[in-house]
């Protein structure tokens, strides 16, 4: 079975490290540092949320996946992987939103 495209997105970032700036997008954002990268990731979630304020989907789509593309970058200059998210996510399967909220409050 082909692999998952955000699974082989993961495995192009990660291989990305340390390749030349002058020919990779990422490996230029990991020279110009977390501080750097963190900031594309705000600015994609602008974006992102613009899009869909004006309610266009296909900009919408682009934006998002600027979004998720950014966002993976951060998450493995912080050394943090997809199944680190996978967990997370499964842990709080079946937890409302609103039960969580309510046990920090308490
Ligand atoms: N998914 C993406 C992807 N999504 C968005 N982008 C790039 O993200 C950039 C965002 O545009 P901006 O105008 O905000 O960026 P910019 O103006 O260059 O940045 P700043 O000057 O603002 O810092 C564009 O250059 C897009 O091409 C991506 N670049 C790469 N990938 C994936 O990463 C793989 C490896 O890419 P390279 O590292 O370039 O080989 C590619 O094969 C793709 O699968």
């Amino acid at each position: 079975m082909a692999q998952d495209p955000i699974d082989q997105l993961e495995a192009t970032i990660h291989a990305r490290k340390g390749a030349d700036p002058a020919t990779s997008y990422t490996a230029k954002l990991f020279a110009r540092g977390r501080r750097k990268i963190a900031q594309k990731v705000g600015e994609e979630a602008v974006e992102t949320v613009i899009a869909a304020l004006v309610e266009d989907k296909a900009a919408l789509v682009g934006e998002a996946t600027d979004l998720v593309f950014h966002l993976l970058v951060l998450l493995a200059e912080c050394d943090v992987t997809l199944d680190d998210i996978r967990a997370e996510i499964a842990r709080r399967e079946g937890v409302s939103g609103i039960d969580e909220k309510a046990a920090r409050k308490a």
